[in-house]
């Protein structure tokens, strides 16, 4: 199996000044790209590792990590907002603080607790509920807590990424919104638009399209089937910040910014969306940052009292050797990358 590729020609900028020192220091990444490998704190997605590529062009550094069930067609959008990131920078923002949720993962009931005990003050949180394998009981016990950690005035959601049928759907939220005290909105309960419809008819629990969007042909589907109250907005799936600002103003209803689980450079761009974004009427899911062990960055984009400060951190040359994908795994996602970028040039 070839080594980690060499690294492109250390470019003129980062030719060394002065002689290098005797210490060997952390040699920086290839010129413009770097694979990272992180364990999650907590399986999420059935992740237990999150790894993907950082690309670094003159505006900055962007992320390409699109999961594994996404071919390489649809991994093109996620490519064209690695590409934004790192040639274009991203638009001025209308706001500096964006208001964040705490995610919380399909765990037991006093992990729950703790997690948003310890999120940063987050005063919103959404729950992962229909996890395979798991039953309503650990749902009802997990949304308990969850309110008990929050008090009455926080707000709470849930996600149960297109798991269930509509009847399903109907009797579920029913019972998890009276276990959660009240529910804020509900994330696509089911796949297809139209049985999105269907339950946002029958139920009186709002509901938020997110697969509905980001891996579909069509997303205004959603919004001309009356499916959602709300839209979710993950930059890379949908191809970058500017074409998510494009999005929102032509769905027509209101959105919230959520991450695709990546580092601080990926996060950035989500922050951006969120601070260009001219109404901005929910938390959003921006506080992955908590579910990884590491990062990429010095300082993590994370809550403090309850929301995170638009900010666009680096990676530093010792953070990136800390989190350095093995060898096999970065000629995988660079194969993958070159692949993608044949297909957009
Ligand atoms: O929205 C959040 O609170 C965090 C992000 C999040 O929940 C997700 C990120 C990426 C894929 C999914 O696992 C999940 C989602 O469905 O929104
Ligand atoms: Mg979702």
């Amino acid at each position: 199996m070839p080594a980690t590729p060499d690294p492109d020609p250390v470019p003129l900028d980062r030719v060394p000044l002065v002689p290098e020192p005797l210490v060997p220091v952390p040699r920086p990444p290839a010129a413009d790209r770097f694979v990272y490998a992180i364990p999650m704190r907590t399986r999420f997605r059935g992740l237990t590792v999150r790894e993907g590529v950082l690309v670094r062009g003159p505006a900055g550094w962007g992320e390409f990590s699109p999961f594994w069930d996404y071919d390489d067609e649809e991994s093109s959008s996620w490519w064209r907002a690695a590409v934004e990131a790192a040639s274009d920078g991203f638009p001025a923002p209308v706001r500096d603080r964006i208001p964040v949720n705490v995610t919380v993962p399909a765990v037991d009931a006093e992990t729950a607790h703790r997690i948003v005990l310890g999120s940063g003050g987050c005063r919103t949180a959404k729950v992962k509920v229909a996890e395979p394998g798991q039953d309503v009981g650990a749902e009802i016990a997990r949304l308990e807590a969850v309110r008990d950690a929050l008090g009455p005035g926080g707000a709470i959601r849930v996600d149960a990424n297109a798991a269930w049928d509509v009847p399903t759907a109907v009797q579920r939220l029913r019972v998890l919104d009276r276990a959660a005290g009240g529910l804020e909105y509900a994330e696509q309960p089911v796949a297809s638009v139209a049985d999105l419809a269907a339950v946002r008819r029958t139920v009186s629990v709002p509901i938020a399209a997110d697969e509905s969007i980001r891996r579909a042909a069509d997303p205004l589907a959603v919004a001309r089937a009356e499916a959602a109250d709300v839209v979710v907005l993950k930059v890379q799936p949908l191809g970058g910040v500017r074409a998510c600002l494009h999005l929102a103003e032509r769905v027509g209803l209101p959105v919230v910014v959520s991450s695709a689980l990546e580092t601080s450079v990926g996060l950035a761009a989500g922050i951006a969306l969120a601070a260009a974004l001219p109404e901005l009427p929910y938390a959003c899911g921006l506080a992955t940052a908590q579910l990884l062990t590491a990062d990429v960055v010095d300082v993590s984009l994370l809550p403090q009292d309850g929301a995170i400060t638009v900010a666009r951190p680096a990676p530093g040359l010792g953070t990136l050797d800390a989190v350095r994908a093995p060898d096999d795994v970065a000629e995988r996602w660079l194969d993958r990358l070159a692949r993608v970028e044949a297909l957009v040039r």
